[in-house]
Parts: C-alpha cells; structure tokens; sequence
C-alpha cells in the first residue's frame, strides 16, 4: 500500500542546509499498522508530511497504492490525500462552526463514503458517541483528538498516517485509541504509519521502525 525508497529531504538553516532525511526505505503492507520512532527532531514528522504529499522531497520515490506521487501535479497530490489517506496530527484541526457530528462525518462526505452507521460504531468504539451535538469548544483536548481520529477513519482511506495521535491522552485512553485504530486498520485491510514516542504504544501496533541518523533502521 505504501512504499518508500531512497527518500531524502534537506532544509535550508542559516548554518547550512540540514539533511533530514538521507535514504529513508520503508514499506507498510493492507492490514498492517506499523508504529514509527525516533529521538525527538530525527525526522519523523517530515517523513510523514512527504508521504502525504504536504512537502517535496529533494529526491528517492513514495508510491501509494501503486500511484508515484512524484508524476502528481498539485491537484492530483490533493485528489489522492482526499480519496486515499487519512490524516491524524497534532493540531486536531476541527471546524468550530460544526457539531462533533458532523467534524466527524466531514472528511467521509468529501470522500464521498459518508455511512451514518460506520460513524455511529467509530463514535461508539472511540467514546464520543454522547458528544455528538456539542461543539468543539464544549469538549475536552482528549475528545477533540478522538474526534480527529474518528475522522480519519469515517472515511475508510486506504492509507492512514497518524503523528502522535494519543499525544494528550492518559496512558488507559491511549491505550484503548491505539487498539482502536490497529483493530479497525487490520478489519478493514488499509495501511496505518503511527509516529509515537511511547515504546509500550509502539509494542502493541504490528512492526517499528525507527528512525535515526536520516534512515529507517
Ligand atoms: N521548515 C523547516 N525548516 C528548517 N528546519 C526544519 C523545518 N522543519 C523541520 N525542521 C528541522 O528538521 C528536523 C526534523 O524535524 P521533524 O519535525 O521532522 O522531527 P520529529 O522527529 O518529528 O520531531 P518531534 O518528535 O520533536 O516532533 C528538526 O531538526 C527540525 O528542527
């Protein structure tokens, strides 16, 4: 479902371009949810905005779902992160103007594959099923990340990515988020990357990789 090979990106700093990432390799297969760490600044939440095609890479190869997202155009990167990936970082990134139903349903309408039922077993499984009709604002920072997870997966993309998806939940909530999203991944036969710093976390998903010296060892 996703492969990349040889992936290497570079920022410019005032002392000189910074090599992030020098030769990244990595492959996640249907089914598998495979967790992603690295000390702090190794790299790893530029190697998942490349592979959502958010930033270029200098140079190497992300293919998803068999389509290279170096022959994509703007629009064409857009259409595939749209229809293909779903998304889960740190800023949860919900609409103020909407419900929690309805932040939940939002990305699955975009997609197209709005299922009421679906949202209904997500809300239930991720324990916002009575935060329905509040407002964002009305809810806690732990249900606002459950919310955005949710959303990712009301739309049954393919490929999920997640940077830190349990980053303000307590360690039982976590938990019970990761075996969430690991469950649903492997029941629906997508692809999930999951950056987290917790090696417990990290023990419960398929496979790690980590990242260190711009390398996926
Ligand atoms: N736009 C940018 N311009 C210059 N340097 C950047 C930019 N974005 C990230 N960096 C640098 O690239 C390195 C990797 O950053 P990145 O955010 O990918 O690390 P990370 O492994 O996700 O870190 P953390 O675990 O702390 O979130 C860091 O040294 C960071 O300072």
């Amino acid at each position: 479902m996703l492969s990349v090979t040889s992936l290497v990106k570079s920022y410019p700093t005032p002392q000189g371009r910074l090599e992030v990432l020098r030769g990244a390799d990595l492959d996640v297969a249907a089914g598998e949810c495979v967790a992603l760490t690295g000390e702090s600044g190794s790299g790893k939440s530029t190697l998942l905005h490349l592979i959502a095609g958010l930033d270029a890479a200098d140079d190497g190869e992300i293919t998803i779902g068999g389509t290279p997202l170096r022959g994509l155009d703007d629009r064409g990167r857009a259409r595939l992160r749209r229809e293909h990936v779903g998304l889960v970082f740190q800023q949860f990134n919900l609409i103020p103007s909407l419900r929690v139903g309805a932040n939940l349903a939002f990305q699955a309408r975009i997609a197209r594959r709005h299922d009421p039922q679906w949202e209904a077993m997500l809300a239930d499984r991720l324990g916002i099923a009575a935060l329905l009709d509040r407002y964002p604002d009305q809810i806690s920072g732990g249900q606002q990340q459950r919310v955005a997870i949710g959303r990712a997966l009301a739309a049954r993309p393919p490929l999920i990515l997640a940077d830190e998806p349990t980053g303000n939940l307590d360690e039982a909530t976590s938990e019970e988020v990761v075996r969430v999203i690991r469950d649903l991944v492997r029941e629906s036969g997508a692809a999930c990357l999951m950056v987290t710093h917790s090696t417990h976390l990290a023990g419960m998903l398929d496979r790690r990789l980590h990242l260190t010296g711009g390398h996926i060892a």
